[in-house]
């Protein structure tokens, strides 16, 4: 159980684990290379150690030198071996996108599995394409759900137009696309989050970007690096929405990521009225690092839609939370890809918030948010989901009675330590 309730004013300077997407990308990589890998400020998140323990079983050895640092001792994408046992990939999308794109092009067969959520969300996005390069996959729903069969076979380059702004389906071409015969393109609607671009010039990976369209020639042999992993935007982003609960507060994030393709949350907080104050500090692997600063002015509604929802797709249930105190309408709209996440979070953002008293109705690609309202306590549940959990244990914050969220074991997915930062700011 999680309690929260009404904070006092409070002012915070700190720093959070590192980013999911970017750890993940970092294991992925280090065990696709040749020689070491050393990820300093690696995510010691349950999805991260999904990551970690499916490449361990793919025969990578892999060192925690520290919880926050491992040493990977990379041989190649050839020198994965075949596991004996059914790859787990627990609650991560991330995991099992990725790596489909790895174990669809190498000589072994592998089972893939994962928990109840994985087995809601599809998996057709990235295994129709893989099958157009040549890839052998089968799985419950003709390969549209987990469990899936994998038997690796030679692939050849393709041009994919994406029909969604997924950065998993396109990561996961792009890791086939390295294995394949001749050149893999990828194209999407709007920019998603492009930390596997950053990231293959650091392993001397050589690719072609041009707006939405991203180009992989097949062969290439990555060699091992030094990872640095930025805080994550995703979880900072909770601690700016608690700035934003009450009057007087001020938060300040240290060594966050600050990825314009992650950093949309900024543009709508800064469009809704608080006062956001950036400064990048340095460049960490081809990704821009600094410091957040977010103070609250007089929020009111906005329109949240289009090229912006790729931006920050994992915001939005913490945004809501943040617009049920912002005065007059906010409307997030495009964002039909919630319903295919660890849950359909714009189902159990609507519900669980309505159980706060917010004024808050679901569209079929969307809500709608009238404030500002007075939340009132009340139990809620994460629906196994982090983000969701940690979206209510915030709405807390602002409530006038106590919030109880019954299942905050699912934070540890993407932010562990998060109960602590709430006991920091409820103490002050
Ligand atoms: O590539 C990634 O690391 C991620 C991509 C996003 O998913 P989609 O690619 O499904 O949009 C995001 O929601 C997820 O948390 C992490
Ligand atoms: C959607 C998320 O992750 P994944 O798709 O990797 O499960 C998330 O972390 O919010």
């Amino acid at each position: 159980m999680m309690k929260t309730s009404r904070s006092k004013p409070f002012q915070l300077t700190c720093r959070v684990p590192g980013d999911k997407s970017i750890s993940h990308r970092s294991i992925i990589f280090g065990s696709i290379a040749e020689g070491i890998t050393e990820v300093d400020g690696f995510l010691p998140g349950k999805d991260c150690l999904s990551t970690m323990h499916c490449f361990k079983q793919l025969g990578v050895r892999m060192e925690r030198i520290s919880p926050t640092t491992v040493r990977i001792y990379g041989s190649g994408i050839r020198g994965l071996k075949e596991p004996a046992a059914p790859l787990d990939v627990g609650n991560s999308g991330t995991t099992i996108r990725l790596m489909l794109g790895i174990l669809a092009g190498i000589p072994i067969f592998s089972a893939v599995v994962g928990d109840e959520s994985i087995g809601r969300r599809p998996m057709d996005r990235v295994v129709l394409p893989l099958r157009k390069m040549g890839a052998h996959i089968d799985g419950r729903g003709d390969g549209r759900f987990t469990p899936l069969a994998v038997r690796g076979k030679a692939l050849k380059g393709i041009r994919y137009n994406s029909p969604v702004a997924s950065a998993q389906v396109k990561s996961c071409l792009l890791l086939a696309g390295l294995q394949a015969e001749g050149t893999t393109t990828v194209c999407e609607p709007a920019l998603s989050r492009d930390h596997t671009e950053r990231m293959l010039p650091a392993f001397g990976g050589l690719l072609r970007i041009d707006g939405r369209k991203v180009s992989v020639r097949g062969g290439q042999t990555l060699h091992g690096t030094k990872v640095c992993v930025p805080g994550d935007i995703s979880s900072a982003a909770f601690l700016l929405a608690a700035a934003l609960m009450g009057p007087d507060s001020q938060v300040t994030v240290e060594e966050v990521g600050l990825n314009p393709t992650r950093t949309g949350i900024l543009d709508v907080l800064r469009q809704m009225g608080a006062e956001v104050a950036v400064e990048e500090t340095g460049n960490w692997c081809n990704e821009p690092v600094g410091r957040i600063t977010v103070r609250k002015g007089d929020l009111r509604g906005i329109i949240i839609g289009g090229d912006l929802i790729p931006r920050l797709i994992d915001e939005i249930p913490v945004l809501a939370v943040v617009a049920t105190q912002a005065k007059g309408t906010t409307v997030i709209k495009d964002a039909q890809e919630l319903k295919v996440k660890e849950s359909n979070r714009i189902a159990t953002t609507v519900n669980e918030l309505k159980k706060l008293g917010a004024a808050i109705e679901e569209t079929e690609d969307g809500m709608i948010i009238e404030g500002p309202v007075t939340l009132r306590g009340g139990v809620t549940s994460g629906h196994g989901d982090h983000r969701i959990a940690m979206a209510m244990a915030i709405a807390g914050l602002g409530s006038e009675g106590e919030v109880t969220v019954t299942d905050p074991e699912s934070i540890d997915v993407s932010f562990p330590g998060f109960a602590e930062f709430i006991l920091k700011i409820q103490q002050r």
